[in-house]
């Protein structure tokens, strides 16, 4: 069976508990994630660790957000770990974000546009007043045009986003959660089907899988929801 296109959260305390996490949920998912907790801990050997020898992509989400120069040094110094997908925050502006694709010509650059832990209040404190779908549809165009190949959403603008961009570009929606699940510090989201039936690509879910006693169980269960739904 296909892996579902899901991208699971690996935001573990230790080594151990994330390749264990990966080595379950890896029959079922296309994808899983090292954040900043893994790898600020433990550094490039991560990937390998998560990736055991099943061959699944890792998407390295470090959010880089600095100046053009630091960007592309750090997205060099990364690139040779082959990472299939990098991360860097939208605003960070065009020539950031080209200086991340020129760097790691064999990776995907996600730009993040605006995180899914904030809602139209917080946005407004930090000078983007408005709807939420206005800053996400003006980051994605310019991350786009600096030449990011990917973009990370909320489900909620997901549908927003592809008008904007079109195909071609891969959508990557944060922000998951099953039907009566515990949304957490997200606040903007919706279930898996409705991301994917809005135009996502990748679904990133972290504690809906993570959290459960059973975390491949819980990524078989998502993934057999999709291709229910789709
Ligand atoms: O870039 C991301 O992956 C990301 C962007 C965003 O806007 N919101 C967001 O939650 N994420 C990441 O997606 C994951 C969501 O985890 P859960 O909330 O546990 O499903 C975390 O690892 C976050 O770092």
């Amino acid at each position: 069976m296909t892996p579902a296109p899901i991208a699971v959260a690996l935001d573990a305390p230790d080594l151990e508990t994330a390749a264990r996490w990966a080595a379950l949920v890896t029959p079922h998912v296309s994808t899983v994630k090292v954040g900043l907790e893994l790898y600020l801990r433990y550094g490039p050997d991560v990937i390998a660790s998560v990736q055991g020898a099943s061959g699944v992509n890792v998407f390295l989400d470090l959010k880089l957000h600095d100046i053009p120069n630091t960007v592309a040094g750090a997205a060099r110094a990364v690139a040779r770990l082959r990472p299939a997908i990098l991360t860097v925050h939208a605003a960070g502006g065009t020539a950031m974000i080209k200086a991340a694709v020129e760097s790691a010509p064999h990776t995907q650059i996600a730009a993040v546009t605006v995180l899914t832990s904030l809602t139209e209040a917080d946005l407004e404190r930090i000078g983007l007043a408005g709807p939420a779908d206005d800053a996400v549809r003006r980051l994605a165009s310019l991350s786009v045009e600096a030449g990011a190949t990917a973009l990370v959403c909320s489900p909620h603008e997901v549908a927003a986003v592809r008008a904007e961009v079109g195909g071609g570009i891969t959508l990557i929606t944060p922000g998951v959660r099953p039907a009566g699940a515990d949304t957490q510090d997200q606040k903007r989201v919706a279930t898996p089907e409705r991301a994917l039936a809005d135009g996502a690509d990748l679904l990133v879910i972290g504690r809906p899988i993570t959290a459960s006693p059973d975390p491949g169980a819980a990524a078989a269960a998502i993934a057999a929801s999709l291709r229910r739904a789709s």
